[in-house]
This record gives structure tokens, C-alpha cells and sequence, in this order.
């Protein structure tokens, strides 16, 4: 079967998009929410696969800025709106729209692409591999209690509506002040601050609209809260359940006060978390863990697309001075020998012909870009080769990230 594949026209959106949602089962979203995704794509950086005059395909790519181990933000292309037509699969569009699009994102000249997927077995044949967890937990509130730090108490707390422009603003001031200190967070471009106070009505299923507390010291912002809160209570007591958004805070003091207020929402009994870091504190402010009913799920899919460049873009966390030979079928580009010499102040990485020390596939590598995977976990499992003694232990080391690297939103 052949199919044409095209840079999105802005006039066919609509087409593609409702090909989008079709792909997905067909079940429409709101408006609200289409309206955004309209106004966020990029269309020169999207694609559609065409049979003659339908849309069978469609994948996108955010020009987004990721941060790496060491701080910095990295030109990475945010894969998207992945799909197939239910009437052309496994017949290869996938593959022809993956082939286009990184080729793509080489020509852009960036380093990276990213992903979350709908399924997790999807993106590994083209080099993905699984660079973050998110930790998701439902910590029953009627028995857990919380220890908080020293100055908890000096926090003031405050229900804003959560859309309104200035709580919008500070709420990002927050965020950005986060992003720089956790690989894998995305800088938020101008626009983006709605997906976090999209709140179609329809969606709510007999929860509150979203809520917003507002952590202030001296008058300043420090943090901030957004949740839905579903009260309920019956002859036995409260039961209803707090399902938080998103929570960020520039100190341990104000990080607990948001925590205490989650926790002591009156008619309620468990905060429900989807999305937060792996190490995230709150585990050690509780007193009852097993109680928490944490989990963990894969989240942000890593893809090395120049790899000398991505390689370069982070610091290491222990001087490493390595070979690798990396096997990359789908970006032959990538394959062979490649000299990483790194430290916590910068590297370089420059193909060699020296003997390797380390064999591994790109998908691993991309696992373990982020410091969240650890190349020692994945040498255990046999997907990285050691060959030179003491190789792995100094590799691992270097790339470990001293914070878990997360990604706090899908896109
Ligand atoms: C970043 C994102 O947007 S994630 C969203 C992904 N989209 C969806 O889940 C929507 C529903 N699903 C679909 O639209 C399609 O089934 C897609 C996009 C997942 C796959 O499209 P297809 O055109 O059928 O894929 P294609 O024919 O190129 O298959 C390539 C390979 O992937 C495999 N594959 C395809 N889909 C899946 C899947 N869901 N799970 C596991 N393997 C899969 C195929 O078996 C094939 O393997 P092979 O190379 O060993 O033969």
C-alpha cells in the first residue's frame, strides 16, 4: 500500500485531527480541549499520511526545550497525536511516518525526540527507550498523618480561582523555578499554562471544578496546589477523595503546607496521585507508607537522534572517560563507536576507533539518558555489554541524576 505523507495544512486540521480522534475510538473530546490542541500545533512540524483524498495517519512533533542532567535545557522534539487509521494498520504507515519524522528532526538539528505512548510496546523498534517513571499513589488520609518541617506554620494558604490571569502567571513563575532542577521537565512555552486549568465540565464525573491553593510567605508565592475534590460521606464517616493535579514549591516548608492542606480537606479520605516524581517527598513526610498504595508506570519515552550532540548537551556526575558501541538500526547515522569523555562541568563525544568498553543499542542508552535508569540495572538484564572491567560501574556513576527526572504532563 502506498500512502503520501504530507506536512499538515493549517485548512486540514479539522480532517486530521477527527482522523485522530477516530484512531483513538472515536469518542470526541471537548471543545475546550480541541481548542487547544489546535492552537498548539505547529503545523509545520506535523505530518498526515494520505490514501488519495483521506487522512490515514497522523504524528506531530512540539518544538519543546527539555532539561538534561546538569541543568540545561535541550532543543528536543515532542512526538505527538500518533496514529493509524483502524482501516490501514499494520501495513507499515507507523513505520513510514517514524522514518519521515526523525529524519526530520535530524534535519532540524535536534538532539533529541520524546514521547509518551499509549502503549508502551510501540516505540522501542525506533530507538525509544524508557527514560522516566511516574509514581502514582492513593494514600488514605483517614489514617496516614504527616510530619512537616520547621516553618510549616508560617505558611499562608489561599483558595484562588485557578484560571484567573494573575494566579496563572504566578503559578508558572513556580513551575519554571522547578523545571531547571529536574531532567526531563519541559520549559512551559506561552500557551502551554492552559492544559494545567483545562477543565471541560464534562469530564468532571461529579468532582468539583478545579481548585487552587496558593502558598504565600512575606506576601510572596511560594507554591501552589490544583486539584478536583469529590466530597462524600456516609454513617461511617468521610470517604470522599482528593485527586490532585499538579503541585509545585520553591522550599520544603511550603511543599508541606500544601501537603497538609490535601490531607485535611474535610469530608474526604484518600488523596489519589497520578503523576508525581519518583522521589517525590511527600513519601518521607508520611507516617504509614504501605498505606499509600504507591506504583509506578513508564512516562517519558527518549530518543536519541543525534546522538554525539545529546551525549554533549548534559554533565556527568563523575568524570567518565567510555567507549561505547551503539548498535542503531533505524538511525544507521548513530551506529558504531562513539568516545564519551564527561564530567560534572560539560563532555565531549566524538566517534572513535578505539576498542569499545560498553555495548548497548540506542534504545538504552536512551533509557538511561536522564539518570532515571541506571546502565547498571540494564547491564543485569543483559542489554548492556560490558567490556572492559570497571567500564559499567564508572558509566553508571557518571550518569546517574541526583534529582529522579520526571515529566510532570503528557502533551
Ligand atoms: C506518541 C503517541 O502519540 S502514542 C499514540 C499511538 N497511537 C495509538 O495508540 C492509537 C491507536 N493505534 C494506532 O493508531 C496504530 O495501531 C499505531 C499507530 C499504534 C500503529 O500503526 P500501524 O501503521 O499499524 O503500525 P505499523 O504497521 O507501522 O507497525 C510497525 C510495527 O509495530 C508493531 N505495532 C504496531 N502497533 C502496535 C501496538 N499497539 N503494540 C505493539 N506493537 C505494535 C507492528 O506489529 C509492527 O511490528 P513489526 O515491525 O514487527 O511487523
Amino acid at each position: 500500500m502506498t500512502t503520501d505523507l504530507r506536512v499538515l495544512s493549517p485548512d486540514d486540521w479539522d480532517e486530521w485531527y477527527g482522523k485522530l480522534e477516530l484512531a483513538f475510538g472515536g469518542v470526541a473530546e471537548s471543545p475546550e480541549e480541541r481548542t487547544l490542541w489546535k492552537d498548539l500545533t505547529e503545523p509545520d512540524r506535523f505530518i498526515g499520511a494520505w490514501d488519495e483524498d483521506e487522512c490515514v495517519g497522523t504524528a506531530g512533533a512540539f518544538d519543546f526545550r527539555l532539561t538534561v542532567p546538569g541543568g540545561a535545557p535541550v532543543r528536543a522534539a515532542g512526538v505527538t497525536m500518533v496514529s493509524v487509521s483502524p482501516t490501514h494498520r499494520r501495513r507499515g504507515v507507523l513505520t513510514s511516518m517514524m522514518r519521515r519524522q526523525l529524519d526530520d528532526v535530524r534535519s532540524w538539528g535536534e538532539p533529541l525526540a520524546v514521547l509518551t505512548a499509549s502503549e508502551p510496546d510501540i516505540y522501542g523498534r525506533f530507538g525509544y527507550g524508557i527514560a522516566t517513571q511516574q509514581l502514582r499513589a492513593e494514600i488514605d488520609t483517614s489514617r496516614v498523618r504527616l510530619s512537616v518541617p520547621e516553618g510549616t506554620d508560617d505558611v499562608r494558604l489561599r483558595l484562588v480561582a485557578p484560571d484567573a490571569p494573575a494566579v496563572r502567571e504566578a503559578c508558572e513563575a513556580v513551575y519554571a523555578h522547578e523545571v531547571a532542577g529536574r531532567p526531563g521537565m519541559l520549559e512551559r512555552r506561552p500557551g502551554w499554562e492552559r492544559l494545567m486549568v483545562l477543565d471541560p465540565e464534562a469530564d468532571r464525573k461529579g468532582s468539583s471544578p478545579l481548585q487552587c491553593v496558593l502558598a504565600r510567605r512575606d506576601g510572596e508565592v511560594v507554591g501552589y496546589a490544583r486539584y478536583f475534590n469529590k466530597p462524600e460521606w456516609d454513617a461511617a464517616g468521610p470517604r470522599g477523595t482528593i485527586e490532585l493535579r499538579d503541585l509545585a514549591a520553591l522550599d520544603p516548608a511550603a511543599y508541606a503546607a500544601l501537603w497538609q492542606h490535601l490531607f485535611a480537606i474535610d469530608l474526604t479520605a484518600k488523596v489519589v496521585v497520578r503523576n508525581r516524581p519518583v522521589d517525590d517527598a511527600w513519601q518521607h513526610l508520611v507516617s504509614d507508607i504501605r498505606r499509600c498504595a504507591v506504583g509506578l508506570r513508564d512516562s517519558l519515552h527518549v530518543r536519541l537522534v543525534d546522538l554525539g550532540g545529546a551525549l554533549e548537551a548534559r554533565t556527568y556526575q563523575a568524570p567518565v572517560d567510555v567507549v561505547f558501541e551503539v548498535e542503531d538500526a533505524f538511525c544507521p547515522w548513530n551506529e558504531g563507536r562513539w568516545r564519551l569523555s564527561g564530567d560534572s562541568k560539560g563532555a565531549s563525544c566524538a566517534r572513535t576507533a578505539d576498542a569499545p568498553d560498553l555495548r548497548l543499542s540506542v534504545r538504552d542508552l536512551g533509557a538511561a539518558y536522564l539518570g532515571g535508569v541506571s546502565l547498571g540495572s540494564l547491564a543485569a538484564a543483559g542489554r548492556v555489554r560490558e567490556l572492559r572491567a570497571g567500564a559499567l560501574a564508572e558509566a553508571s556513576t557518571g550518569f546517574a541524576s541526583s534529582s529522579a527526572p520526571w515529566l510532570p504532563h503528557g502533551f
